[in-house]
């Protein structure tokens, strides 16, 4: 059954209009800035916020559709929802906790707990059916909050920031479960998240929210190789500039141009690693990389085995570099240095028409 939300909705100021869908099996990861509209869209999919206007479908049936008059309220959407913090009950055993889904769906207790084994099983939870949710640790927890979910027989899977409130190991070792739980759900799954890693790890498919729209969506390959938006670009890494390409040459809107030799004749977005640019304590030989300016140092941070650089002028760029070059080139906040980058590495692509 495919999932598409198509409408809009206010709340106070703020007003989210998408045209989103996810097919059966996707895992489509929904990213954007704090106040993009992800917990919002979560919620029209829920039930928890009905649409001013659209529609939102469940395979053929309508669930929302004010000009319809139909509204499904979340217990009747077939709907499973696994939160950042579990919730689930305090006074119920992890067993019951599972079985509550069923339950509440008119299944009976026999049926339900017998169900909710199977589901714990399933997820390798066995042994924690008759705890309580105080004595389990945050991994266990999100992991009955999916078992939970799942019991349900959820026609759509939706998860708000799963993973966000657990530590760094934990995170990593739920990330692999959940990745092969995810590929063993037949439905469609909306996966809400900030970290772009979750999304690159877990989505079949990216959507990106901004300001309440959708300014990009694609595999997780075409995200990070075609950055449509600053934000976008930030979030995998790469350095966007917006310019107008004629001839392979791309002059840069705000000053300075690159040469990128496929660069297509129009306005056009160019992309550049930050590992693709070189720096140097004086001007490269005419022998270097086509591309070449002058830039200013503006702040150093680690980056695993590297060192990113921030740099300002003309061209502002982030550049990674390895700490042997940091003290080589003594780079430090207002070392004035050249950057340079192969033509071939300069990626350019129409820009989208605003
Ligand atoms: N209860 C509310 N009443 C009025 N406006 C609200 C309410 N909740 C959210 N908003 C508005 O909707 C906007 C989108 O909020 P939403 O929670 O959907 O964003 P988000 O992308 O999930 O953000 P975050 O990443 O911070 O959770 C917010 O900027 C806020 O202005």
């Amino acid at each position: 059954m495919t999932l598409r939300v198509d409408g809009h909705v206010r709340r106070g100021g703020f007003e989210l209009r998408v045209d989103v869908a996810a097919d059966p099996g996707e895992v489509v990861a929904v990213l954007g800035p704090n106040g993009a509209g992800k917990s919002t869209l979560l919620r029209v999919v829920a039930g928890l916020q009905p649409l001013d206007g659209g529609t939102v479908r469940v395979g053929s049936t309508v669930v929302d559709d004010i000009a319809g008059g139909v509204y499904l309220p979340p217990q009747r959407r077939r709907i499973g929802v696994v939160f950042q913090d579990h919730r689930l009950f305090a006074h119920l055993r992890v067993v019951d906790n599972v079985a509550f889904g069923p339950r509440s769906r008119g299944v009976g207790r026999s049926a339900a707990r017998s169900t909710a084994t199977d589901w714990l099983a399933r997820l390798s939870l066995d042994e924690l059916g008759r705890r309580y949710p105080r004595q389990l640790s945050g991994g266990q927890a999100q992991r009955v909050a999916l078992a939970r979910a799942l019991a349900c027989d959820p026609a759509v899977l939706l998860l708000d920031e799963p993973l966000a409130a657990l530590d760094v190991q934990t995170r990593a070792e739920v990330q692999g479960e959940l990745r092969e739980h995810l590929g063993a759900f037949a439905g469609p799954t909306l996966l809400v998240t900030h970290d772009p890693i979750e999304a690159l790890l877990l989505a079949t498919r990216i959507v990106v929210l901004e300001r309440g729209g959708v300014v990009q969506q694609g595999t997780p390959a075409e995200i990070t190789g075609r950055p449509l938006t600053p934000y976008v670009a930030r979030l995998v890494g790469m350095n966007l500039y917006e310019g107008t390409a004629s001839a392979g040459v791309v002059a840069i809107t705000g000053g300075g141009s690159l040469v990128a030799p496929a660069a297509p004749d129009g306005a056009v977005l160019a992309a550049l690693r930050p590992s693709a640019i070189t720096v140097h304590g004086a001007a490269p030989g005419p022998a270097s990389a086509r591309n070449r300016w002058r830039a200013t140092v503006a702040a150093l941070a680690p980056l695993g085995d590297r060192v990113r650089v921030t740099t300002v002028g003309e061209l502002a760029a982030t550049v990674d570099v390895t700490a042997a070059a940091v003290a080589e080139l003594g780079l430090a906040p207002g070392r004035e240095v050249w950057l340079s980058a192969k033509a071939t590495d300069v990626s350019a692509y129409p820009a989208p028409s605003r």
